[in-house]
Protein backbone atom coordinates (compact mmCIF):
# COMPACT_ATOMS: atom_id res chain seq x y z
CA UNK A 1 0.00 0.00 0.00
CA UNK A 2 2.57 2.73 1.22
CA UNK A 3 4.48 4.30 -1.71
CA UNK A 4 7.53 5.09 -0.37
CA UNK A 5 8.95 6.24 -3.60
CA UNK A 6 8.18 9.60 -5.33
CA UNK A 7 4.66 9.25 -7.84
CA UNK A 8 6.03 8.05 -11.13
CA UNK A 9 4.15 10.53 -12.38
CA UNK A 10 4.59 10.84 -15.97
CA UNK A 11 4.08 7.22 -16.35
CA UNK A 12 0.69 7.91 -15.18
CA UNK A 13 -0.38 11.03 -17.26
CA UNK A 14 -1.08 8.96 -20.10
CA UNK A 15 -3.92 7.72 -17.92
CA UNK A 16 -5.23 10.95 -17.35
CA UNK A 17 -6.95 13.90 -19.83
CA UNK A 18 -6.79 16.53 -17.27
CA UNK A 19 -3.52 16.19 -15.76
CA UNK A 20 -1.11 18.64 -14.92
CA UNK A 21 2.66 18.11 -14.69
CA UNK A 22 3.49 20.57 -12.04
CA UNK A 23 6.81 20.25 -10.16
CA UNK A 24 9.94 18.59 -9.83
CA UNK A 25 9.20 15.56 -7.46
CA UNK A 26 10.77 15.54 -4.23
CA UNK A 27 11.77 12.25 -2.18
CA UNK A 28 10.11 12.62 1.37
CA UNK A 29 12.98 12.93 3.99
CA UNK A 30 14.72 9.71 4.71
CA UNK A 31 13.59 8.03 7.98
CA UNK A 32 16.64 7.12 10.24
CA UNK A 33 15.84 7.57 14.16
CA UNK A 34 17.77 10.64 15.07
CA UNK A 35 19.75 9.62 18.04
CA UNK A 36 18.72 12.29 20.19
CA UNK A 37 14.94 11.12 20.82
CA UNK A 38 13.19 8.73 20.64
CA UNK A 39 13.70 5.55 22.51
CA UNK A 40 16.67 7.08 24.91
CA UNK A 41 15.25 10.18 26.33
CA UNK A 42 12.00 8.41 25.92
CA UNK A 43 13.34 6.24 28.71
CA UNK A 44 13.61 9.17 31.10
CA UNK A 45 11.41 8.45 34.54
CA UNK A 46 9.40 11.61 34.80
CA UNK A 47 5.74 11.80 33.68
CA UNK A 48 5.46 13.70 30.66
CA UNK A 49 8.55 15.28 30.54
CA UNK A 50 10.06 16.81 27.53
CA UNK A 51 12.79 15.96 24.81
CA UNK A 52 14.26 17.22 22.38
CA UNK A 53 12.91 16.08 19.10
CA UNK A 54 13.45 16.99 14.99
CA UNK A 55 10.82 19.58 15.05
CA UNK A 56 7.93 18.62 12.67
CA UNK A 57 7.30 21.19 9.57
CA UNK A 58 3.48 22.37 10.02
CA UNK A 59 3.91 25.81 7.97
CA UNK A 60 6.36 25.70 5.11
CA UNK A 61 7.88 27.61 3.59
CA UNK A 62 5.32 29.94 1.97
CA UNK A 63 5.27 28.57 -1.21
CA UNK A 64 3.98 31.13 -4.89
CA UNK A 65 4.53 29.10 -7.51
CA UNK A 66 3.40 29.81 -10.85
CA UNK A 67 2.24 26.38 -12.17
CA UNK A 68 3.69 27.05 -16.01
CA UNK A 69 6.77 28.23 -14.46
CA UNK A 70 7.08 25.15 -12.46
CA UNK A 71 6.30 23.17 -15.52
CA UNK A 72 8.89 24.67 -17.29
CA UNK A 73 11.40 23.98 -14.24
CA UNK A 74 10.59 20.38 -14.70
CA UNK A 75 11.82 20.74 -18.36
CA UNK A 76 14.69 22.46 -17.58
CA UNK A 77 15.53 20.50 -14.51
CA UNK A 78 14.81 17.11 -16.13
CA UNK A 79 13.66 15.88 -13.06
CA UNK A 80 10.44 13.71 -12.35
CA UNK A 81 7.26 15.73 -12.18
CA UNK A 82 4.56 15.77 -10.36
CA UNK A 83 0.86 14.75 -11.50
CA UNK A 84 -1.93 17.24 -10.69
CA UNK A 85 -5.76 15.91 -11.09
CA UNK A 86 -8.54 17.88 -11.63
CA UNK A 87 -11.33 15.46 -10.48
CA UNK A 88 -13.96 17.46 -11.38
CA UNK A 89 -13.16 16.64 -14.47
CA UNK A 90 -12.49 13.65 -15.30
CA UNK A 91 -14.66 11.36 -17.11
CA UNK A 92 -13.61 7.95 -15.49
CA UNK A 93 -11.16 6.83 -12.62
CA UNK A 94 -7.53 7.24 -14.12
CA UNK A 95 -5.78 3.78 -13.74
CA UNK A 96 -3.92 5.66 -10.54
CA UNK A 97 -7.04 6.01 -8.41
CA UNK A 98 -8.17 2.41 -8.87
CA UNK A 99 -8.06 0.25 -5.59
CA UNK A 100 -7.73 -3.89 -5.05
CA UNK A 101 -10.51 -5.43 -4.82
CA UNK A 102 -10.31 -6.42 -1.61
CA UNK A 103 -9.79 -2.90 -0.34
CA UNK A 104 -13.01 -1.39 -1.60
CA UNK A 105 -14.91 -4.57 -0.16
CA UNK A 106 -18.70 -3.18 -0.22
CA UNK A 107 -20.53 -1.73 2.74
CA UNK A 108 -22.72 -3.43 4.77
CA UNK A 109 -26.23 -1.91 4.75
CA UNK A 110 -25.91 -2.23 8.91
CA UNK A 111 -24.95 1.53 10.32
CA UNK A 112 -22.71 1.46 12.58
CA UNK A 113 -24.77 2.41 16.29
CA UNK A 114 -21.95 5.50 17.46
CA UNK A 115 -23.29 6.79 20.42
CA UNK A 116 -24.28 10.14 20.64
CA UNK A 117 -22.94 11.92 23.74
CA UNK A 118 -23.72 15.47 25.26
CA UNK A 119 -20.54 16.84 26.49
CA UNK A 120 -22.51 19.52 27.91
CA UNK A 121 -22.59 17.34 30.69
CA UNK A 122 -19.09 18.06 31.88
CA UNK A 123 -20.03 21.54 32.93
CA UNK A 124 -24.07 21.74 33.83
CA UNK A 125 -23.68 19.52 36.99
CA UNK A 126 -26.00 17.26 35.96
CA UNK A 127 -24.03 14.37 38.11
CA UNK A 128 -26.64 11.49 36.39
CA UNK A 129 -25.98 12.63 33.00
CA UNK A 130 -22.17 12.63 33.44
CA UNK A 131 -22.01 8.87 34.36
CA UNK A 132 -23.70 8.16 31.46
CA UNK A 133 -22.05 9.83 29.14
CA UNK A 134 -18.65 8.28 31.08
CA UNK A 135 -20.08 5.25 30.22
CA UNK A 136 -21.00 5.27 26.71
CA UNK A 137 -17.62 6.97 25.69
CA UNK A 138 -15.67 4.14 27.52
CA UNK A 139 -17.54 1.51 25.92
CA UNK A 140 -17.40 3.06 22.64
CA UNK A 141 -13.57 3.19 23.12
CA UNK A 142 -13.12 -0.09 24.39
CA UNK A 143 -14.78 -1.76 21.40
CA UNK A 144 -13.93 0.79 17.80
CA UNK A 145 -13.11 4.22 19.54
CA UNK A 146 -15.83 6.28 17.46
CA UNK A 147 -18.86 8.09 18.95
CA UNK A 148 -20.23 11.50 17.98
CA UNK A 149 -20.61 14.52 20.61
CA UNK A 150 -23.33 17.12 20.78
CA UNK A 151 -23.58 19.78 23.20
CA UNK A 152 -20.11 20.81 22.33
CA UNK A 153 -20.93 24.39 21.78
CA UNK A 154 -19.33 25.03 18.15
CA UNK A 155 -22.23 27.28 16.95
CA UNK A 156 -23.76 26.44 14.09
CA UNK A 157 -23.27 29.42 12.49
CA UNK A 158 -19.39 28.70 12.43
CA UNK A 159 -19.56 25.19 11.71
CA UNK A 160 -21.26 25.96 8.25
CA UNK A 161 -18.69 28.65 7.65
CA UNK A 162 -15.83 26.27 8.15
CA UNK A 163 -17.79 23.58 5.57
CA UNK A 164 -18.57 26.44 3.21
CA UNK A 165 -14.98 27.71 2.84
CA UNK A 166 -14.02 24.29 2.05
CA UNK A 167 -16.13 24.29 -0.83
CA UNK A 168 -14.84 27.77 -1.63
CA UNK A 169 -11.29 27.48 -1.86
CA UNK A 170 -11.82 23.51 -3.42
CA UNK A 171 -13.84 25.11 -6.01
CA UNK A 172 -11.22 27.76 -7.25
CA UNK A 173 -9.22 26.49 -10.05
CA UNK A 174 -6.31 24.18 -9.70
CA UNK A 175 -3.75 26.88 -10.99
CA UNK A 176 -4.95 28.85 -7.87
CA UNK A 177 -5.35 26.33 -5.19
CA UNK A 178 -1.73 24.92 -6.53
CA UNK A 179 -0.45 28.45 -4.75
CA UNK A 180 -1.07 26.43 -1.64
CA UNK A 181 0.32 23.39 -2.64
CA UNK A 182 2.21 21.10 0.31
CA UNK A 183 5.71 21.28 0.46
CA UNK A 184 7.11 17.82 0.02
CA UNK A 185 8.30 16.90 4.06
CA UNK A 186 5.29 18.79 5.70
CA UNK A 187 1.68 18.34 6.07
CA UNK A 188 0.61 21.48 5.52
CA UNK A 189 -0.91 22.97 1.97
CA UNK A 190 -2.88 21.46 -0.83
CA UNK A 191 -2.88 18.15 -2.53
CA UNK A 192 -4.88 16.69 -4.80
CA UNK A 193 -5.20 13.09 -4.81
CA UNK A 194 -1.76 12.70 -2.77
CA UNK A 195 -0.55 12.41 -6.34
CA UNK A 196 2.81 14.21 -5.48
CA UNK A 197 3.57 11.38 -2.86
CA UNK A 198 2.17 8.32 -3.51
CA UNK A 199 1.56 6.58 -7.50
CA UNK A 200 -1.04 4.37 -7.02
CA UNK A 201 -4.36 3.80 -5.11
CA UNK A 202 -5.03 7.28 -4.98
CA UNK A 203 -7.57 9.04 -3.02
CA UNK A 204 -10.74 10.62 -4.65
CA UNK A 205 -9.88 13.87 -3.11
CA UNK A 206 -8.52 16.87 -2.76
CA UNK A 207 -6.98 18.17 0.65
CA UNK A 208 -6.13 21.69 2.49
CA UNK A 209 -4.19 21.15 5.53
CA UNK A 210 -2.66 23.16 8.27
CA UNK A 211 -1.19 23.41 11.36
CA UNK A 212 -2.29 25.09 14.42
CA UNK A 213 -1.17 25.56 18.04
CA UNK A 214 -2.22 28.25 20.46
CA UNK A 215 1.08 28.32 22.47
CA UNK A 216 1.61 31.61 25.10
CA UNK A 217 2.08 34.86 22.90
CA UNK A 218 1.81 33.01 19.41
CA UNK A 219 0.90 34.69 16.42
CA UNK A 220 -2.94 33.64 15.38
CA UNK A 221 -1.26 30.50 13.38
CA UNK A 222 -4.09 29.86 10.89
CA UNK A 223 -4.36 33.12 9.83
CA UNK A 224 -0.71 33.71 9.35
CA UNK A 225 -0.69 30.74 7.07
CA UNK A 226 -3.97 31.66 4.85
CA UNK A 227 -2.37 35.12 4.30
CA UNK A 228 1.11 33.85 3.62
CA UNK A 229 0.30 31.55 1.72
CA UNK A 230 -2.58 32.81 -0.23
CA UNK A 231 -2.33 36.34 -0.14
CA UNK A 232 -4.55 38.96 2.16
CA UNK A 233 -7.66 38.52 0.54
CA UNK A 234 -8.00 35.18 2.49
CA UNK A 235 -7.90 36.88 6.04
CA UNK A 236 -11.24 35.85 6.47
CA UNK A 237 -10.68 32.35 5.35
CA UNK A 238 -8.30 31.80 7.91
CA UNK A 239 -10.21 34.12 10.46
CA UNK A 240 -12.96 31.28 10.27
CA UNK A 241 -10.52 28.40 10.51
CA UNK A 242 -8.90 30.17 13.12
CA UNK A 243 -11.69 30.60 15.04
CA UNK A 244 -13.08 26.52 14.56
CA UNK A 245 -9.44 25.48 15.51
CA UNK A 246 -9.64 26.87 18.98
CA UNK A 247 -12.88 25.51 19.28
CA UNK A 248 -12.00 22.40 18.14
CA UNK A 249 -8.89 22.15 20.91
CA UNK A 250 -11.07 23.32 23.25
CA UNK A 251 -13.87 20.70 22.89
CA UNK A 252 -10.68 18.05 22.72
CA UNK A 253 -9.86 18.95 26.45
CA UNK A 254 -12.91 18.51 27.48
CA UNK A 255 -13.41 15.31 25.51
CA UNK A 256 -9.94 14.65 27.44
CA UNK A 257 -11.69 14.75 30.79
CA UNK A 258 -14.33 12.31 29.54
CA UNK A 259 -11.63 9.49 28.56
CA UNK A 260 -10.04 9.96 31.59
CA UNK A 261 -12.75 9.66 33.64
CA UNK A 262 -13.53 6.65 31.69
CA UNK A 263 -9.84 5.30 32.24
CA UNK A 264 -10.60 5.99 35.90
CA UNK A 265 -7.56 7.89 35.58
CA UNK A 266 -6.21 9.03 39.17
CA UNK A 267 -4.45 11.86 38.54
CA UNK A 268 -6.79 14.07 37.53
CA UNK A 269 -6.38 16.35 34.35
CA UNK A 270 -3.38 14.30 33.41
CA UNK A 271 -4.28 14.10 29.86
CA UNK A 272 -5.32 17.94 29.72
CA UNK A 273 -2.35 19.03 30.91
CA UNK A 274 -0.79 16.56 28.65
CA UNK A 275 -2.18 18.21 25.30
CA UNK A 276 -2.59 22.06 26.75
CA UNK A 277 0.15 22.91 24.56
CA UNK A 278 -0.51 20.63 21.55
CA UNK A 279 0.27 21.18 18.47
CA UNK A 280 -2.56 20.18 16.27
CA UNK A 281 -3.40 19.39 12.27
CA UNK A 282 -6.51 20.92 10.90
CA UNK A 283 -7.74 19.17 7.30
CA UNK A 284 -10.25 19.71 4.63
CA UNK A 285 -11.62 17.43 2.79
CA UNK A 286 -13.49 17.76 -0.19
CA UNK A 287 -14.61 14.85 -2.28
CA UNK A 288 -16.02 14.94 -5.52
CA UNK A 289 -18.49 13.28 -7.34
CA UNK A 290 -17.33 10.26 -8.78
CA UNK A 291 -17.89 8.59 -12.06
CA UNK A 292 -16.85 4.61 -10.66
CA UNK A 293 -17.32 5.18 -6.85
CA UNK A 294 -17.04 1.47 -6.97
CA UNK A 295 -13.65 0.88 -8.05
CA UNK A 296 -12.06 3.35 -6.12
CA UNK A 297 -11.79 5.09 -2.07
CA UNK A 298 -12.09 8.60 -0.72
CA UNK A 299 -9.91 7.82 2.01
CA UNK A 300 -8.23 4.76 1.75
CA UNK A 301 -8.66 2.26 5.39
CA UNK A 302 -6.75 3.74 7.57
CA UNK A 303 -6.35 4.10 11.38
CA UNK A 304 -5.55 8.23 12.73
CA UNK A 305 -1.79 7.68 13.86
CA UNK A 306 -2.89 11.37 15.74
CA UNK A 307 -4.37 11.42 19.39
CA UNK A 308 -7.99 12.20 18.59
CA UNK A 309 -10.00 13.20 15.42
CA UNK A 310 -12.65 15.44 15.63
CA UNK A 311 -14.95 15.49 12.15
CA UNK A 312 -17.28 17.91 10.86
CA UNK A 313 -19.00 16.03 7.94
CA UNK A 314 -21.93 17.48 5.78
CA UNK A 315 -24.91 15.58 5.47
CA UNK A 316 -23.46 13.30 2.64
CA UNK A 317 -22.58 10.18 4.73
CA UNK A 318 -19.23 8.07 3.61
CA UNK A 319 -17.45 7.41 6.38
CA UNK A 320 -17.22 4.16 7.46
CA UNK A 321 -15.85 1.73 10.10
CA UNK A 322 -14.37 -1.76 9.96
CA UNK A 323 -15.66 -3.46 12.79
CA UNK A 324 -15.67 -7.22 13.10
CA UNK A 325 -14.64 -7.71 9.72
CA UNK A 326 -17.52 -5.48 8.09
CA UNK A 327 -17.13 -1.88 6.78
CA UNK A 328 -20.36 -0.25 8.50
CA UNK A 329 -21.16 3.43 7.92
CA UNK A 330 -21.50 6.26 10.33
CA UNK A 331 -24.08 8.27 9.36
CA UNK A 332 -24.12 11.80 9.64
CA UNK A 333 -26.26 13.36 12.62
CA UNK A 334 -26.96 16.81 12.28
CA UNK A 335 -25.50 19.30 14.89
CA UNK A 336 -23.09 16.30 15.82
CA UNK A 337 -19.13 15.86 15.66
CA UNK A 338 -17.60 12.10 15.14
CA UNK A 339 -15.07 11.52 17.64
CA UNK A 340 -12.51 9.00 16.77
CA UNK A 341 -9.33 7.69 19.29
CA UNK A 342 -5.96 7.74 16.94
CA UNK A 343 -3.35 5.45 17.65
CA UNK A 344 -1.54 8.08 20.09
CA UNK A 345 -4.05 8.15 22.17
CA UNK A 346 -4.26 4.64 21.97
CA UNK A 347 -0.90 4.21 23.17
CA UNK A 348 -1.51 6.53 26.26
CA UNK A 349 -4.40 4.48 27.61
CA UNK A 350 -1.40 1.30 27.51
CA UNK A 351 -3.95 0.02 24.39
CA UNK A 352 -7.37 -0.04 27.06
CA UNK A 353 -9.10 2.89 24.21
CA UNK A 354 -8.75 1.22 20.36
CA UNK A 355 -7.33 3.27 17.28
CA UNK A 356 -10.04 1.65 14.75
CA UNK A 357 -9.44 1.12 11.01
CA UNK A 358 -11.18 3.96 8.64
CA UNK A 359 -12.16 4.90 5.64
CA UNK A 360 -14.45 7.21 3.26
CA UNK A 361 -16.19 6.25 0.20
CA UNK A 362 -17.23 8.48 -2.43
CA UNK A 363 -20.34 8.40 -4.48
CA UNK A 364 -21.62 9.04 -8.08
CA UNK A 365 -24.17 11.93 -7.04
CA UNK A 366 -22.93 14.20 -4.91
CA UNK A 367 -20.02 15.90 -3.78
CA UNK A 368 -18.78 15.70 -0.29
CA UNK A 369 -16.85 18.06 2.71
CA UNK A 370 -15.62 16.91 6.07
CA UNK A 371 -13.22 18.47 8.21
CA UNK A 372 -10.88 16.96 10.63
CA UNK A 373 -9.00 18.21 13.36
CA UNK A 374 -6.42 16.05 14.28
CA UNK A 375 -5.31 17.16 17.95
CA UNK A 376 -1.21 15.68 18.65
CA UNK A 377 1.06 16.69 21.43
CA UNK A 378 3.54 18.66 21.14
CA UNK A 379 6.04 17.25 19.23
CA UNK A 380 8.36 16.34 22.02
CA UNK A 381 6.58 15.41 24.45
CA UNK A 382 7.11 11.46 25.72
CA UNK A 383 3.72 9.90 25.36
CA UNK A 384 3.53 7.92 28.18
CA UNK A 385 -0.01 6.31 30.25
CA UNK A 386 -0.48 7.86 33.21
CA UNK A 387 0.15 6.06 36.44
CA UNK A 388 -2.19 2.99 36.83
CA UNK A 389 -2.50 2.35 33.39
CA UNK A 390 1.55 1.54 32.87
CA UNK A 391 2.18 -1.93 33.80
CA UNK A 392 2.38 -4.05 31.91
CA UNK A 393 3.41 -1.25 29.31
CA UNK A 394 2.39 -2.27 25.35
CA UNK A 395 4.13 0.25 23.65
CA UNK A 396 7.04 2.33 24.16
CA UNK A 397 7.60 6.01 25.39
CA UNK A 398 7.97 7.79 22.22
CA UNK A 399 6.90 11.28 20.74
CA UNK A 400 4.96 12.51 17.96
CA UNK A 401 7.55 13.96 16.08
CA UNK A 402 8.96 10.04 15.60
CA UNK A 403 5.09 8.33 15.02
CA UNK A 404 4.55 11.33 12.64
CA UNK A 405 7.78 10.87 10.75
CA UNK A 406 7.53 6.95 11.15
CA UNK A 407 3.71 7.39 8.98
CA UNK A 408 4.34 10.04 7.01
CA UNK A 409 7.65 8.18 5.27
CA UNK A 410 6.24 4.64 5.14
CA UNK A 411 3.10 3.73 6.29
CA UNK A 412 0.13 5.64 4.02
CA UNK A 413 -2.32 3.37 5.87
CA UNK A 414 -2.49 0.47 7.90
CA UNK A 415 -4.32 -1.96 10.38
CA UNK A 416 -1.62 -1.93 12.67
CA UNK A 417 0.83 1.07 12.64
CA UNK A 418 1.47 1.10 15.83
CA UNK A 419 2.42 -2.23 16.21
CA UNK A 420 4.90 -1.74 13.24
CA UNK A 421 6.37 1.48 14.61
CA UNK A 422 6.82 -0.07 18.05
CA UNK A 423 8.78 -3.06 16.58
CA UNK A 424 10.95 -1.04 14.61
CA UNK A 425 11.32 1.69 17.10
CA UNK A 426 11.94 -0.65 20.13
CA UNK A 427 14.30 -2.70 18.36
CA UNK A 428 16.96 -0.69 16.03
CA UNK A 429 18.25 2.73 14.51
CA UNK A 430 17.98 1.46 11.29
CA UNK A 431 15.38 2.55 8.75
CA UNK A 432 11.45 0.70 8.91
CA UNK A 433 11.01 -2.33 7.08
CA UNK A 434 9.41 -2.65 3.65
CA UNK A 435 5.58 -2.67 4.15
CA UNK A 436 3.91 -5.99 3.86
CA UNK A 437 3.61 -7.06 -0.03
CA UNK A 438 0.18 -6.73 0.10
CA UNK A 439 0.21 -2.98 0.79
CA UNK A 440 3.13 -2.58 -1.84
CA UNK A 441 1.35 -0.04 -4.33
CA UNK A 442 1.01 -1.80 -7.36
C1 LIG B 1 -0.67 12.91 10.26
C2 LIG B 1 -1.56 12.62 9.34
C3 LIG B 1 -1.32 11.76 8.17
C4 LIG B 1 -2.68 11.70 7.49
C5 LIG B 1 -3.26 13.05 7.83
C6 LIG B 1 -2.93 13.14 9.29
O1 LIG B 1 -3.02 14.44 9.73
C7 LIG B 1 -3.83 12.15 10.06
C8 LIG B 1 -4.31 10.95 9.25
C9 LIG B 1 -3.45 10.52 8.06
C10 LIG B 1 -4.21 9.93 6.84
C11 LIG B 1 -5.53 10.68 6.62
C12 LIG B 1 -4.54 8.47 6.94
C13 LIG B 1 -5.05 7.95 5.58
C14 LIG B 1 -4.03 8.11 4.51
C15 LIG B 1 -3.57 9.57 4.33
C16 LIG B 1 -2.40 9.60 3.39
C17 LIG B 1 -4.69 10.34 3.60
O2 LIG B 1 -5.44 9.71 2.82
O3 LIG B 1 -4.79 11.56 3.70
C18 LIG B 1 -3.17 10.10 5.74
C19 LIG B 1 -2.71 11.51 5.98
C20 LIG B 1 -1.42 11.86 5.36
O4 LIG B 1 -1.35 12.96 4.84
O5 LIG B 1 -0.44 11.09 5.42
O1 LIG C 1 -13.80 12.24 5.50
C1 LIG C 1 -14.03 11.35 6.31
O2 LIG C 1 -15.15 10.95 6.58
C2 LIG C 1 -12.89 10.66 7.02
C3 LIG C 1 -11.55 11.30 6.80
C4 LIG C 1 -10.50 10.67 7.63
O3 LIG C 1 -10.66 9.60 8.17
C5 LIG C 1 -9.22 11.36 7.80
O4 LIG C 1 -9.00 12.42 7.15
O5 LIG C 1 -8.39 10.86 8.60
FE1 LIG D 1 -9.06 9.18 9.62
Amino acid sequence: MPDSSPAHSLAASSHASHLMVLQTAQQEPSLTRPPHCSAASARSPAAMDTSPATPLLLQPPAPSIDPFAAKAAVNKNGGAATAVYDLRREPKIPAPFVWPHAEVRPTTAEELAVPVVDVGVLRNGDAAGLRRAVAQVAAACATHGFFQVSGHGVDDALARAALDGASGFFGLPLAEKQRARRVPGTVSGYTSAHADRFASKLPWKETLSFGFHDRAGAAPVVVDYFTSTLGPDYEPMGRVYQEYCEKMKELSLRIMELLELGLGVEKRGYYRDFFADSSSIMRCNYYPPCPEPERTLGTGPHCDPTALTILLQDDVGGLEVLVDGDWRPVRPVPGAMVINIGDTFMALSNGRYKSCLHRAVVNRRQERRSLAFFLCPREDRVVRPPPGLRSPRRYPDFTWADLMRFTQRHYRADTRTLDAFTQWFSSSTSPPPPAPAAQQAA
